[in-house]
């Protein structure tokens, strides 16, 4: 029927590498990709560049990626080798899952002179659920620190898994790489038989292209997709006539059908990735199936906060570039936002805050635009005065009158060496968390678990652990659900005007600490002005703390001396650019870092 009859089954090999970050998956991604002459050395270059700045910047992967290699074991045949990339970070923990789905088996590549990781746990786990083979790799064995026996025995007392064949690898210096290869092909198994049932794939990731539409990556799971196709996405329902189908070697290279166990990518005329989100199942709109493949979970925002143009004027900006980055982000939501302070702007929603700080920077360096953006928040749940549930993901909208208000928590993990404990504990302990269980990961290392409010951990809470254990803790958390708790709403007051920005949500018994350490911090930051500020913190009419700026006597200008033109100007001009992160509250002129001043407040500020 069709020329191509796809790869023969039994030589293709689906499987992704999972690491904690850092342990060198990209680097063994790298090479896997040179020594099947996937890509050789000139393309890796030009692959690397076109790649998204902000992802290399900080040595994180964000997007999910895939590569088809061709591969000629030691037995003489070739293979098709599919390699499907995981991001790395908590925020994306969906995407892993559903790109786990889509393998027969996994790397878990462990950095031979760290050992176990938070995440390297939490990815095992989805790859035991899945039911794949997992293939050991001690990865960095050319660091003089690795010592490759001990994590060995660490991996198999704490994953639960043989590594008496672990291979032993640098992917810096390209050592082991045919063995993994080899082993790749040995014990992976290949996908079952599923050619003759009606179509189903999963898809694991989508881009939007600006020619071609939104470019759905999928796995065959059933069946079979060819150009002309009318499919149906079982989620949302749509429908699309397939355009293309195709493999990626690793550029596009269109192929005319696809078959069940094959990876590839599709293109149909579809407008945005909210439209073929991760996690759906595609089926055909005639002779299709009604069943669709398990897992799917519609991502909902956690983090939520208010994105204002310093400049009115770039109002329309910020919308058009909000809307073209949603083209391309499923889980970006926005709606406008009024606000008597701030004026207009958007409140928008993240998958935590890593996701927050990537769409935020792209909108300030690739649309050029100047932002003021207010502390992140958590969506709370409450009952409002008639007994309507309501969700309050901006705490200046929580009803005076309110009964039952509750707020995320999370189940986190935290994997310390056994000195830092203490501290760790103490934290946790500080920030409302609720001990769960402590074990002995090995002789040197320990396993916290926490629940904890995820208000707590958006603020600064990884930052903290990594301070208090010198950089050695690694962490993990999920969310777990609601829980009610003493939550009041502490205003800020600044020249007599409730500064509705810098409301937050607090914990009854903190919430003197927080208004102090508050006002405090703001006092720092405001600059003063022509008149004296006062500013306070109030829960209710009730104020709680205070603290005034005093009036600035002299002209700033005052300290040149009358003739030194340049410098003045100079000055003026200093003062221009440090002006243009501001915004006017009750007449006062509040920096960008007063709105994120709350987050920076630490456990035992205050006092
Ligand atoms: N010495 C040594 N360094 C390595 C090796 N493999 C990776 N690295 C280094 O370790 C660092 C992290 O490597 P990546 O490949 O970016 O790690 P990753 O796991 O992909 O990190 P994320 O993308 O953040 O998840 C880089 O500086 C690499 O150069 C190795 O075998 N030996």
């Amino acid at each position: 029927m069709h020329l191509r009859r796809g790869m023969r089954r039994e030589r293709i090999r689906n499987f992704s590498i999972i690491a904690h970050i850092d342990h060198g998956k990209s680097t063994l991604a790298d090479q896997l990709l040179m020594r099947t002459k996937t890509v050789d050395d000139r393309d890796m270059q030009a692959q690397f560049l076109d790649g998204m700045d902000l992802e290399r910047e900080r040595g994180i992967t964000i997007k999910l990626n895939q590569a088809r290699m061709k591969y000629t074991a030691s037995d003489g045949l070739t293979y098709a080798l599919n390699l499907i990339d995981t991001p790395g970070h908590v925020d994306f923990s969906y995407e892993v899952s559903r790109s786990l789905a889509a393998c027969e088996g996994c790397l878990l590549v462990v950095d031979a002179s760290q050992g176990v990781e938070a995440q390297t746990l939490a990815n095992v786990y989805i790859a035991l659920e899945n039911e794949l083979e997992i293939i050991p790799v001690l990865n960095k064995i050319d660091l003089p620190g690795a010592d490759p026996d001990r994590v060995r025995r660490e991996v198999e007392e704490v994953v639960g898994l043989d590594c008496s064949d672990a291979i032993m690898a640098s992917a810096k210096q390209g050592i082991g790489i045919d063995e993994i290869l080899e082993e790749v092909v040995r014990r992976v198994p290949p996908p079952p038989d599923n050619r003759h049932k009606p179509l189903r794939a999963l898809i694991f990731d989508s881009y939007y292209d600006p020619y071609k539409g939104v470019i759905v990556y999928f796995r065959v799971v059933d069946g079979q997709m060819v150009p002309g196709d009318v499919v149906r996405l079982m989620n949302t329902g749509k429908e699309y006539q397939v355009d293309e189908v195709g493999v990626l070697a690793p550029k596009q290279v269109p192929v005319d059908a696809l078959y069940a166990g094959e990876v590839g990518y599709l293109a149909a005329s579809i407008k945005a990735v909210a439209d073929a989100r991760v996690g759906d199942t595609i089926t055909l709109k005639k002779g299709g199936t009604a069943e669709a493949l398990d897992g799917y979970q519609e991502v909902q925002p956690m983090v939520f906060c208010g994105l204002f143009p310093t400049d009115a004027d770039q109002f329309s900006d910020l919308r058009e570039a909000l809307g073209r980055l949603q083209l391309n982000d499923a889980a970006l939501q926005y709606e406008p936002e009024v606000s008597s302070a701030m004026g207009f702007g958007f409140r928008c929603g993240f998958l935590g805050l890593l996701h927050m700080e990537i769409v935020q920077e792209r909108l300030e360096r690739e649309y050029d635009l100047d932002l003021i953006t207010t502390a992140p928040t958590v969506v709370y749940k409450c009952l409002r005065a008639g007994g309507e549930e309501m969700n309050v993901d901006n705490p200046c909208n929580l009803p005076d009158k309110h009964d039952n208000l509750q707020e995320p928590y999370c189940r986190m993990e935290i994997i310390t060496p056994k000195d830092f404990v203490g501290p760790i504990m103490e934290l946790a302990q500080q920030r409302r968390g609720d001990f769960i269980d402590m074990t002995y990961l090995t002789e040197t290392r320990t396993t916290l678990v926490y629940d904890l409010p995820l208000a707590e951990v958006v603020t600064d809470f990884f930052d903290e652990m990594k301070s208090r254990s010198r950089g050695y803790a690694s962490m993990e958390y999920h969310i777990t659900g609601y829980r009610k708790n003493d939550l009041v709403r502490l205003d800020i007051k600044i020249n007599g005007e409730t500064a509705d920005p810098l409301a937050s949500i607090v914990h009854r018994d903190n919430s003197y600490r927080v208004g102090r350490a508050l006002v405090k911090r703001l006092k720092e930051l405001i600059p003063r002005q022509q008149f004296k500020i006062p500013i306070q913190a109030a829960i209710g009419s009730r104020v709680i703390a205070s603290e005034s700026i005093s009036a600035l006597r002299k002209d700033v200008l005052a300290k040149c001396y009358g003739g030194d033109v340049s410098r003045k100007k100079k000055l003026l001009k200093k003062q221009a650019k440090g002006k243009k992160r501001m915004k006017s509250l009750g007449r006062v002129d509040v920096p960008q870092e007063a709105f994120m001043a709350v987050l920076s407040l630490g456990s035992d500020d205050g006092d």
